[in-house]
């Protein structure tokens, strides 16, 4: 386990002040993102001057208490709220042109949220094509498609079932295939295993590791649990609150792919247990 500085920017990860040239580019980059809500009675600073570096085929956590902006930071990672300054570069390509979003750079973009927000009236398999029909691939293709990635979350046997006759945890693994129906560069999950119970909850973070295995795809996680946090993440992300800000990144030193039960080893407990001491120090500060 490696506890980086506070700015949370790796040694050698480009920074805005110094730009390594020939370098390839992050997958996702922050770059100096601060994000204030203002009202007419009110101002909130959500976000101050995030800078942080992601690189392709990694999955970053991001954990923080209650309203330290982890959603803020997500929203605007996914194109959905426009930074107050910064941006936001996707493979080098700025996503946030002032408050307008670049649509091709968004397209690289897959979004899980808790909530898997699928269409009732649709079956598994138009649910998890819909990206590509809102993009115009033709029926069979989108059909080809829906039904590898059925199989890959292993829905392949409910691809005429509608939402409502799974459980939970599946729906959750449609709103998973539908994100990655477009190839995304990037997949942004805001607590998507929030709102399940315990064990389907572990049974899913096995399902999204072997699933970014399967994919390589590079992963930003929000999540309030520790525990998931490591498990899941290559690295971990401490954002602390009011503003928002990074507060210190650890790198998570266990090999993948990761059995459950390596949440009992000491390397697991010690990252946990380090990563509970810097939350209490700062709910104390
Ligand atoms: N639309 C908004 N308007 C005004 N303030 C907002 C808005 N969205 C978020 N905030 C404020 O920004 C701060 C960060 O909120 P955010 O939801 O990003 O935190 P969070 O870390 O995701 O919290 P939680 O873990 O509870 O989901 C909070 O103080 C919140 O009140």
């Amino acid at each position: 386990m490696v506890q980086t500085s506070p700015s949370g920017v790796r040694a050698g990860a480009s920074t805005p002040e110094h730009d390594p040239p020939q370098q390839t580019p992050a997958r996702i980059s922050i770059r100096s993102v601060s994000k204030v809500f203002a009202t007419k009675t009110q101002r909130t600073e959500a976000l101050r001057d995030i800078n942080l570096e992601v690189s392709a085929g990694e999955t970053v956590s991001l954990i923080g208490r209650s309203g330290c902006g982890k959603s803020t930071l997500l929203r605007i990672m996914a194109g959905l709220l426009p930074p107050t300054e910064g941006n936001v570069l996707v493979s080098g390509q700025p996503l946030w042109n002032g408050t307008a979003v670049e649509s091709g750079v968004l397209a690289q973009l897959g979004v899980v949220f808790q909530e898997p927000h699928l269409f009732p009236w649709f079956d598994i398999r138009d649910n998890i094509a819909l990206p590509l029909k809102l993009r115009g691939v033709g029926k069979a293709e989108r059909r080809r498609r829906a039904t590898e990635l059925a199989e890959l979350v292993g829905l392949g046997d409910f691809l005429t079932s509608y939402p409502r006759e799974l459980s939970g945890g599946m729906r959750q693994r449609v709103a998973i295939a539908r994100a990655l129906s477009r190839d995304p560069e990037l997949l942004l999950m805001d607590e998507p295993f929030g709102a399940l119970d315990a064990l389907t909850r572990e049974k899913m973070n096995l399902e999204l590791q072997r699933i970014t295995l399967a994919t390589r795809a590079t992963v930003v996680f929000v999540t309030h649990d520790i525990a998931e946090a490591v498990f899941i993440g290559d690295r971990v992300v401490q954002l602390t609150p009011r503003p928002g800000r990074i507060q210190s990144t650890v790198e998570v030193g266990l090999e993948r792919p990761r059995p459950l039960d390596v949440q009992a080893t000491e390397a697991f407990g010690t990252t946990v247990r380090a990563l509970r001491h810097a939350l209490e120090d700062e709910e104390q500060s």
